[in-house]
C-alpha cells in the first residue's frame, strides 16, 4: 500500500502538486489521469523518490520515505519495479541481457539462479524463444513485454508504468494492460499507472485518481467514471467521439 498525504511539489513559481492525498492499495492496479501537465509524471516521480516534496508524506507500507535511512531508502528501491514509456530496453543488450540487468545490481545470486528467474519471468509475460533477439529485432507489444518482465524480475513489492501502452495498437495494449493486471493480482503488488489510454481506464481502472492543474479532483474507480457527474471528469474522458457516444448510447439503455 502507498499512502499520500497533503503532498505538494513546485517548481521556482510554478506549484505543480498542490497537496494531493489518497491511497493506492496492494494487489491493485491504481491509475493516474488527467490533462497534459496536470502533474501526472511529476507526481510519479515524487513516488519514486526522484523529486522531493516541500510537503507531505508518502508510505509505502507504514513507512514514510522521508523519514527512511539512506540504507533503508536503498532496500525500497529494490523493491520498485519500473516499466518506461517506450520500454527503455537497452538497445546493445539482448532481452534476456536486459531483463538480467535488475538482478545482476541488486540480487546475490549465481548466473545459473538468475538465468532461472529470467526465464520464469519471461514465462510468465509470455515470450519464450526471443532470449537471444535484440530489441531492435522483436515487436513494440515484445518489447513491452521484456519491460515488464524485467520491472518484475526481482520480485517488487511496488510497481510503477509509465504510460505503458504508449506506441502500441488497441488490441496490444489490452493484452499489455491484462498482463499487468494479472500480475498485479497474482503478486499482490501495488501498481501504480499513469495514462492517457481511456480503454485502460475503463479495463483495469480498479482505482483511477484525476488529476487537475495540480490537484485531486476526483478519484473513484471504473464503474463510478460511468455514472459520475463531475463535468471535469466526463468532459475529459469522454473528449473523444466514440467514448461520448458510448456514454449516451449506456444512458439511453441500449
Ligand atoms: N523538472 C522540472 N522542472 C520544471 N518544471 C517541471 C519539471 N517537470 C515538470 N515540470 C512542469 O510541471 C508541470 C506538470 O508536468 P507533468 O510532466 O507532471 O505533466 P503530465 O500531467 O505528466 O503531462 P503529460 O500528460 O503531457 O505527460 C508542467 O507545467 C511542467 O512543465
Amino acid at each position: 500500500m502507498i499512502k499520500v498525504e497533503n503532498l505538494h511539489k513546485s517548481f521556482d513559481d510554478l506549484d505543480v502538486l498542490k497537496g494531493i492525498s489518497t491511497t493506492f492499495e496492494k494487489g491493485q492496479t491504481n491509475l493516474i489521469i488527467g490533462q497534459s501537465g496536470s502533474g501526472k509524471t511529476v507526481f510519479l516521480k515524487c513516488m519514486l523518490g526522484l523529486f522531493t516534496p516541500e510537503e507531505g508524506y508518502i508510505c509505502f507500507g507504514s513507512e514514510s520515505y522521508e523519514e527512511l535511512t539512506p540504507k533503508k531508502r536503498r532496500e525500497l528501491r529494490k523493491q520498485i519495479g519500473m516499466v518506461f514509456q517506450g520500454g527503455a530496453l537497452f538497445d546493445s543488450m539482448t532481452v534476456e541481457e536486459n531483463v538480467m540487468f535488475p538482478l545482476r545490481m541488486f540480487a546475490k545470486a549465481t548466473k545459473s539462479e538468475m538465468l532461472d528467474r529470467v526465464n520464469e519471468v519471461l514465462k510468465r509475460v509470455n515470450l519464450t524463444n526471443a532470449n537471444h533477439k535484440f530489441p531492435s529485432e522483436i515487436s513494440g507489444g515484445m518489447q513491452k513485454r521484456v519491460s515488464i518482465a524485467r520491472a518484475i524480475v526481482n520480485r517488487p513489492k511496488y510497481l510503477f508504468c509509465d504510460e505503458p501502452n504508449s506506441g502500441l495498437d488497441p488490441r496490444t495494449a489490452t493484452v499489455i494492460d491484462n498482463l499487468i493486471q494479472e500480475i498485479t493480482h497474482e503478486f499482490e503488488i501495488t501498481t501504480v499507472i499513469n495514462t492517457h489510454d481511456m480503454n485502460s481506464v475503463f479495463e483495469i481502472g480498479e482505482k483511477i485518481v484525476y488529476l487537475e492543474g495540480g490537484h485531486l479532483a476526483w478519484e473513484g474507480n471504473k464503474d463510478l467514471i460511468h455514472k459520475t457527474n463531475n463535468k471535469t471528469v466526463t468532459d475529459f474522458v469522454y473528449s473523444s467521439n466514440l467514448f461520448r457516444k458510448v456514454r449516451v448510447a449506456q444512458q439511453k439503455g441500449y
